[in-house]
């Protein structure tokens, strides 16, 4: 299927969610990702769930790391939708967050990350047995992972497509992919 056929049936089943789902899927997705070594990792990026998006629930994720693995630094994203680009900032709790345009919670102040990344946590609306993704169609992923040297692993409610048949050279490929019932490694 195309992108933007995929991008349609995901936002649907999205919008069927309840917040309960949304919420149990979060912590399995959680309970998935807890399966995942990572003794090798200092620095972690999400995402910040979008309100009214049913997004994965990534706060759920930022307190199991602070009690597991306390000296992880977490990295947020704060998305320029003017040019497409994101820069990257350390996570210093909830009170320092604020919403922009787009009901996207990001860091009000500017203190930007430029070290290494380890692992990125990557937002999509779907993605396929290669390790392709569908998001929403700016290409703001796609952009900042070119050239960054990191595992990037998806969270998706829902099990992959067959195939995406209009990737493009631009798109970046997952190193695995987590769902509330597995976790896909791509080769
Ligand atoms: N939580 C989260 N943060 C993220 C992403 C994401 O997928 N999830 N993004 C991943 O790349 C970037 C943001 N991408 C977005 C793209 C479109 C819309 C949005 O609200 N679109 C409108 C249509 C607006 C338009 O087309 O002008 C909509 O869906 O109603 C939001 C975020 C960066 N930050
Ligand atoms: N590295 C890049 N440099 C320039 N343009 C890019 C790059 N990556 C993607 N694009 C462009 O951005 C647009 C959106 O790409 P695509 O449909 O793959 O977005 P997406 O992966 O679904 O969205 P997102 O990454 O925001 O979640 C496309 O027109 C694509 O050509």
């Amino acid at each position: 299927m195309t992108k933007k056929e995929l991008r349609k049936i995901a936002m649907e089943q999205r919008k069927m969610l309840s917040d309960a789902d949304v919420a149990a899927y979060s912590r399995e997705l959680l309970r998935q990702f807890s399966l995942i070594d990572l003794a090798d990792v200092k620095t972690v990026h999400l995402f910040l769930p979008i309100e009214d998006k049913k997004e994965p629930d990534t706060f759920l994720f930022i307190d199991w790391l602070n009690v597991h693995h306390p000296d992880i630094k977490i990295i947020v994203p704060k998305a320029d939708f003017d040019t497409a680009l994101m820069t990257h900032h350390v996570y210093t709790g909830k009170d320092s967050l604020v919403k922009n345009l787009y009901n996207i919670l990001e860091p009000a102040k500017e203190v930007i990350h430029t070290g290494d990344i380890d692992l990125v946590l990557v937002p999509l609306l779907a993605f396929d047995l290669k390790g392709y993704r569908v998001g929403y169609g700016k290409g703001f992923y796609d952009r900042f992972l070119e050239g960054v040297k990191t595992r990037k692993i998806g969270l998706s409610f829902f099990a992959p497509a067959e195939c995406i048949d209009d990737v493009q050279e631009s798109d970046i490929k997952l190193d695995m992919c987590i769902i509330p019932e597995n976790i896909y490694t791509f080769k």
